[in-house]
């Protein structure tokens, strides 16, 4: 196995981001990202709420366009990357209208729609994928109930399966684990063990740290800007995640405030 952050000699990174800064008014998402991700690998995006994960991938699809620093794909631009159906996305559930009258059989088949052109008519080859996909995620029996019909690991399984449906090279997962019960987990890291191993690449955000031994093959910790990437256990260290989740920042405070009681306890007295 390639240890992680060295990509062999001859193969480009499959998501390349130079030095990328994205801001939304006066909030500062992402401060000068810069992340290489290989191919036939599982990579953990792990980040406190609003440390720009979302946003990290919104630029690599190209529904975000940096304000500087750019993003490759295979080598190519993202949105060109996207119309091309190299990347799958599998959104965060606030992210979806699930009132939306569709079935997951519909769901799966929107990974069909580029090969499809304007006409969107299924082939049988596309009826043949949606079908396999479905079976992968173990969604069969349940393809023509409407989506919002699904529990919400079954709903996240259905859009892992529109991203095998789409045979995406690249797949990026924003916290797949979340409200999903631990069958539906299983299921879900061992699909994208197998994608990973089929030598796509998977990106994962998530909370969930007892999940990333067992999901990734290497971490990354975000907080506007890549303070760490390499081995999961690594990643796992208090010291880095006190760092990714600003725990040092409340450590300082800890002490700072327990320096202001000693200020006051002395101040106290040399009054008294
Ligand atoms: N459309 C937007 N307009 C303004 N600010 C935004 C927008 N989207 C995100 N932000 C801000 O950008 C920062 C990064 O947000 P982002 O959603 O990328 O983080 P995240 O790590 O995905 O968070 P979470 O774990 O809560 O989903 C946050 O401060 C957020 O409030």
């Amino acid at each position: 196995m390639t240890p992680a952050n060295q990509l062999p000699a001859n193969q480009p990174p499959a998501i390349e981001v130079s030095d990328v800064v994205v801001r939304y008014g006066e909030v500062v998402a992402l401060d000068g990202v810069s992340l290489s991700v290989a191919s036939g690998r599982v990579t953990g995006l792990v980040g406190m709420n609003g440390s720009g994960k979302s946003t990290l991938f919104k630029a690599i699809m190209g529904t975000v366009r940096p304000d500087t620093g750019t993003v490759l794909i295979d080598g190519t631009a993202p949105v060109a990357a996207r119309k091309q159906g190299l990347v799958g996305y599998v959104p965060q559930s606030e992210d979806v209208d699930w009132a939306f009258p569709v079935s997951v059989r519909d769901v799966v088949m929107m990974g069909r729609y580029g090969r499809q052109g304007l006409t969107r008519r299924a082939r049988h080859v596309d009826h043949a994928a949606v079908a396999e996909a479905l079976e992968r995620v173990e969604l069969t029996g349940y393809a023509d109930r409407q989506i919002g019909q699904l529990s919400g690991g079954q709903r996240k399984r259905a859009f892992v399966a529109r991203g095998i449906a789409q045979d995406a090279r690249i797949l990026l997962l924003d916290e797949p684990f979340a409200g999903v019960d631990k069958r539906s987990e299983a299921t879900i890291v061992r699909l994208l063990r197998e994608l990973a191993d089929d030598g796509r690449t998977v990106l994962v955000s998530t909370h969930d740290l007892h999940a990333l031994p067992r999901l990734a093959d290497e971490a990354v910790l975000l907080l506007h800007r890549v303070l760490f990437h390499g081995g999961v256990a690594e990643a796992l260290r208090p010291d880095n995640l006190a760092h990714a989740f600003g725990l040092d920042v409340l450590d300082r405070d800890l002490d700072r405030g327990s320096d202001r009681d000693r200020d006051r306890d002395f101040d106290r007295e040399g009054s008294a």
